[in-house]
Formats: structure tokens, sequence, C-alpha cells
């Protein structure tokens, strides 16, 4: 651990409609550092002006319109912002403040809990905990959420935020790789009304085959898939990343896929709603 404290970074855009505001306001700066900016035509520049408002609108504006988070949640996004993630070398797993679904997204997913009556949830990437916390406030009294997370440090500073809510009594935590969690809870007969999966992209594929297959989703189950845009990724002309590759193969594998119905949300990154068919 450094003695140093870090200085706390402004979260850099990881949404498509986030990216293309950052991308407009860098089109407006190049604009204004021409060497003639006022040979812009005016209609140019109104036509810029109204997609940044546009696209740099949106976020805040669902975050005015949204249901605000509880204080617990609130202070756990605070907690995760502050943390010092630069802070670790040698660790399997690369972390960053980024990986946090937020308000909006945390809001609909505790929707979703609420509008299926959903008892018992499985989340397969914890993180610091928001969106886990944010489904299991929407559980009833009796209802269980577990987490499976592979980073202990994550683990912990999730465990440590759930001990300030009541709602956080409900999710117990499984330290390890999800496919050996999953394995294990299959093989109790565990049975979840609602999965969210927010893990390892290039695992998407194989959690939802282990999920339809070994019984781990109710037949009337929902499954809630995060990152399904990739930040643009899959559609863009420029080669994927890795991570954008594994989704664009996962979209196109669920697309495919006579054995469920899906939709997908432009809600943050994207988020894929997927049942079993008929
Ligand atoms: C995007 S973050 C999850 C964010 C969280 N759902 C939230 O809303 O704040 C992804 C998490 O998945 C975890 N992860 C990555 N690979 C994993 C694996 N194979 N098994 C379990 N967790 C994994 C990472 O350590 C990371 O904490």
């Amino acid at each position: 651990m450094s003695a140093l404290p870090h200085q706390v970074a402004t979260p850099r855009p990881v949404t498509p409609v986030g990216i293309l505001a950052a991308l407009l306001d860098r089109v407006a700066d190049g604009l204004d550092g021409l060497h003639d900016a006022a040979a812009v035509p005016d209609d140019v520049r109104a036509d810029l002006d109204r997609a940044r408002e546009l696209a740099g609108g949106l976020d805040p504006y669902l975050e005015r319109c949204t249901t605000p988070e509880s204080d617990a949640l609130a202070r756990l996004a605070a907690g995760t912002r502050a943390h010092d993630w630069t802070d670790r070398d040698g660790e399997a797993v690369f972390l960053e403040q980024e990986m946090l679904s937020g308000h909006v997204e945390g809001q609909a997913l505790k929707m979703l809990v609420a509008a299926t009556r959903a008892r018992r949830v499985l989340e397969i990437g914890l993180f610091t905990g928001y969106s886990a916390l944010a489904m299991a406030e929407a559980l009833p009294e009796d209802g269980e959420l577990v987490a499976c997370e592979l980073d202990p440090e994550a683990a912990d500073l999730a465990r440590r935020a759930f001990a300030g809510s009541p709602a956080g009594r409900r999710i117990t935590v499984e330290v390890g790789p999800a496919a050996d969690t999953l394995a294990a809870l299959a093989a109790r007969g565990e049975v979840f009304d609602l999965v969210f999966v927010d893990a390892d992209k290039a695992g998407y594929a194989g959690y939802l085959t282990t999920l339809l297959d070994d019984g781990l989703l109710a037949p009337h189950g929902l499954v809630c898939v995060d990152n399904t845009l990739l930040q643009g990724e899959p559609w863009l002309s420029t080669p994927p990343g890795v991570n954008g590759a594994a989704i664009a193969d996962f979209n196109a594998g669920v697309a495919a896929d006579p054995r469920v119905e899906q939709v997908v949300l432009p809600l943050r990154d994207g988020l894929t709603l997927i049942r079993r068919a008929g």
C-alpha cells in the first residue's frame, strides 16, 4: 500500500452515449481551436450544439427523473469512488470505479426484482456490491441474494457496505470463480428467479448455458445481462477489443438461440433481458 493519499479521479465515460457526448465536446473544442473558427457555418455550429445537448444531457436527465438511491447505496458508491483502485499490483483482476453500475441501472434492477416478485436472486460479478444491494432492497424479508465475486478485496468492501444496511442481510457473498460457484449451486439444486450477469465478458455465454441447462434459472426466471453494448464495440467499424468481441459473439449467440426470447435495452452500457421462450 502506498503511504500517499491517492487522487480521486473523475469517472471516465464508459457508455455509448457518454462516449458520444465526450467526442462531440472534442469536435467542438477542435472547431474552437481552428485558425479561422468564425468560418464554421452557423447551421453546422447550431447542429453541433444541439447534438452536444442531446447526448450530454441524457444521463443527467435520467438521473433527475429516476427515484433517488437509498442512503446506503449512495454511501457505497461514494466509498467505491474514493477507494484507491490503482494500488493493486499483482492482483489477478483489473478493477476500476467505472465498473459500478450506479443509480439509474441500480433502480432499474431493483424495479425488475420487484416487478417479477423475485424471492431468490443470483448475481455474477459483485464488485463493491452496488447492484446487489439495489436488488436486495426490493426483495421480501425472507428473500435471498447470492453474489459471486472473484476478487477478495472487492468482496470485502461489499460485505462492509452490506453490514450498514438492513437489505444487506439478505446477501450472501461467494468468493471464487463464478463458474465454480454456479456448479456448486446447481449441485445443491438451488434455483433463482432473477439472475444478473455482470462479470468477465468471455464467461457470459458459459454462464447463460449453465443457468439454462443446469436448472439454476427458474422456469419463469429472468436473466439480466450487463454491458451488452460494450461501449459500441460490437457495431463500430474499428476492430473490437477482447471484451467487445466476446460481447458481439454473446449477442449473436443469444439472438440465434431458439430457447430464449430477449430484448437489448440501451440502458447505460446495455442491459439484455432474457427469458426462456414460450
Ligand atoms: C463490472 S464489475 C460488477 C459490477 C457490479 N455488478 C456493480 O453493479 O457494481 C465485474 C466484477 O466481476 C468480477 N469477476 C470477473 N471475473 C469473474 C469470475 N470469473 N468470477 C466471479 N467474478 C468475476 C470482477 O472482479 C468484478 O468485480
